[in-house]
């Protein structure tokens, strides 16, 4: 059964002025779709439209068969969950105060999170290695450790489907390596994943189904063999590129001609 379904939607800031027309994609269970194109193309924009959060004058989307627009925050939030692009977060909560805050979907109005809610952000946490810092302030953490606080963030909702906005854009290699680690294996549990990356090598890493946004803001969808192309991602990107197969990883990788 398809989770998300985006059909012919089109969204305008200001009449007259549409970011995109007619957009149509269709997310299944296990899926990952990565979103690639250049800046301010409409790539958060459409992000935040499949969240309900930006509403398309044109189109539908559909969660799970019902109308965005009849689910209430609350609703949506029990079956998705976003990371944004800005992730720098302003408050001095704690690690573990803020992430608690993503649980709250699931309490009653006067119901506090109970021993399995902080048991599932502690074994977040450990997972990539930030389990020390769960008392410490969100201030004082560099600011790949709140993306990554961010990313979690949103596991603990523990959604059926997952939006991300460049969630690896201020990591290290290596914490680049487990978040796709992450993403990947949420997948192959069922989860559905959207994100957008400016690393076309991020589709080849994650094996994901591919939206191209075009300068004209046409979005391409389709599978990775057909659409990963040196004279697609050229037009998308207006710059000579080319994908080199590496193979020892056996896997392409895309490069800028310079
Ligand atoms: N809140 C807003 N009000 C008005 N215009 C906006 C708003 N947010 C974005 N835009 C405009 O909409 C267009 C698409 O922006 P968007 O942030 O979706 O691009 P993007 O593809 O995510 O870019 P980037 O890769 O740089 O993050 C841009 O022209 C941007 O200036």
């Amino acid at each position: 059964m398809t989770l998300l379904s985006a059909n012919h939607i089109s969204f305008a800031y200001r009449s007259q002025h549409p970011v995109f027309k007619n957009i149509s994609l269709n997310i299944n269970p296990g899926e990952i779709f990565t979103i690639l194109g250049p800046n301010g193309v409409g790539k958060s924009t459409l992000l935040k439209c499949l969240l309900g959060l930006n509403r398309p004058q044109a189109g539908k989307i559909l969660i799970n068969k019902t109308s965005i627009g009849q689910l209430s925050r609350r609703q949506i939030a029990r079956q998705v969950a976003y990371v944004p692009q800005n992730y720098q977060i302003n408050t001095n909560l704690s690690v573990m105060d803020y992430l608690l805050t993503a649980r709250a979907p699931f309490l009653n109005i006067l119901q506090t999170p109970g021993r399995s809610d902080f048991q599932l952000i502690i074994t977040q946490l450990q997972k990539v290695g930030l389990g020390s810092l769960q008392d410490k302030p969100l201030s004082a953490l560099s600011g790949g450790q709140q993306q990554l606080v961010t990313i979690i963030k949103a596991l603990v909702q523990e959604p059926q489907l997952l939006i991300l906005d460049e969630p690896m854009a201020a990591l290290d290699l290596n914490r680049q390596k487990e978040v796709l680690t992450i993403l990947k294996s949420l997948a192959s549990s069922g989860i559905a994943i959207v994100l957008t990356t400016h690393l076309p090598d991020h589709v080849f890493l994650l094996n994901s189904a591919v939206g191209l946004f075009y300068p004209n803001g046409r979005l391409e969808v389709g599978p990775r063999d057909r659409l990963m192309t040196k004279e697609k991602l050229s037009t998308v990107y207006q710059t000579s590129l080319d994908l080199v197969y590496l193979p020892h990883l056996k896997r392409y990788t895309c490069q800028l001609e310079i």
